[in-house]
């Protein structure tokens, strides 16, 4: 089968040091689905990441003039960058201690997004680390940042977060696919941009991972989305009475769960409308929601919420 993964931040942590302990954990459960057959392709989040490269350059330039202003299209290339070079070595590691003869890279993957998308007039993409609501009341005050109350862990600076249209390097990705080769792509949603002429222009925002990797799936004409996050399950009543984990989501429960506000914004939600997104674009696509620790089962129905689209 042809698989994209969509790696959360259980997989990569919150720092340099974690991450790169971390990631050979991550890389465990991907070469298990290499090894059982599956053509796999690697995407994964930065909120964290591109939010702390933002965060070092504002702060440095507070005391040093010299330093330039760095937009988020480069602080987002620097964390595909970092985070490929980690995550590529991880799973080589992993392969080669299994005698698995392949090769992996990481592609600097652009995505376009519409300019005038109207989510730049709404921030609502969590990045960075998470404040207290003293300390983002502070910092909104000093800064012009906006922060919103996270899924109840915290305060977080929220950015814009167009919806992905394409992926630039789709090609490339496909015939190294077919070549055998493993790829790391669409690094936190991509670097977004638009075309201008022959020119694609870097543009402010942080694409949501789990959208680029259904954009991603539908592109490659993948059998499976599987989106690893740190629970094994979707749960309607999350966290409160009433909770319930569900094995398989149709579109017509989703659509109604969603009214009912069981998914939370910027955690949740997105997984579950980039799911949905996937199963409804092709007959025989579906996709997976599971932990990172799941996923070899997952894939052969024994745990994880499945979305597929049953009228198609
Ligand atoms: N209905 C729900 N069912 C399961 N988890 C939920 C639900 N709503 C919110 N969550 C939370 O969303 C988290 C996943 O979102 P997030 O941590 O932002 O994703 P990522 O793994 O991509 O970084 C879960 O670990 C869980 O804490
Ligand atoms: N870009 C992005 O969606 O990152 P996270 O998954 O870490 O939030």
């Amino acid at each position: 089968m042809k698989i994209v993964i969509a790696l959360g931040g259980n997989a990569l942590g919150n720092s340099l040091k974690e991450q790169l302990q971390l990631v050979r954990q991550s890389a465990k459960p991907i070469v298990d689905l290499i090894e059982a057959g599956h053509d796999v392709v690697i995407a994964h989040g930065n909120g964290p990441q591109v939010g702390m490269i933002n965060n070092a350059f504002e702060e440095s330039r507070k005391s040093n003039s010299s330093i330039p202003e760095v937009p988020f299209a480069e602080c987002n290339a620097m964390s595909q960058g970092y985070i490929g070079f980690h995550l590529q070595n991880a799973i080589r590691e992993e392969l080669e201690n299994r005698n698995i003869n392949k090769s992996i890279g990481t592609i600097i993957t652009q995505v376009i997004v519409d300019k005038d998308d109207p989510a730049f007039n709404n921030p609502t993409k969590p990045i960075g680390g998470f404040y207290s609501k003293e300390e983002a009341d502070r910092l909104s005050q000093e800064t012009s940042y906006i922060f919103v109350e996270d899924s109840g862990r915290g305060y977080r600076r929220v950015v814009p977060s167009p919806k992905p249209i394409d992926i630039v390097e789709k090609d490339m990705v496909t015939t190294l696919l077919e070549n055998n080769h493993l790829v790391i792509t669409v690094g936190g949603g991509g670097i977004p941009v638009y075309k201008d002429n022959n020119r694609f222009i870097g543009i402010d925002a942080v694409i949501d991972k789990d959208f680029a990797s259904a954009k991603l799936a539908e592109k490659l004409d993948a059998n499976y989305l599987i989106i690893l996050t740190a629970v094994e399950k979707v749960a309607i009543n999350f966290g409160k009475e009433g909770e319930k984990w569900l094995s398989r989501l149709d579109i017509e429960s989703i659509d109604k769960y969603i009214d009912e506000g069981h998914f939370a914004p910027g955690s949740m939600l997105p997984k579950i409308e980039a799911a949905k997104a996937f199963a409804l674009s092709k007959k025989g696509r579906t996709a997976l929601i599971t932990s990172l620790e799941k996923a070899s089962q997952g894939i052969r129905g024994e745990t994880g919420t499945i979305i597929e689209n049953c009228k198609l």
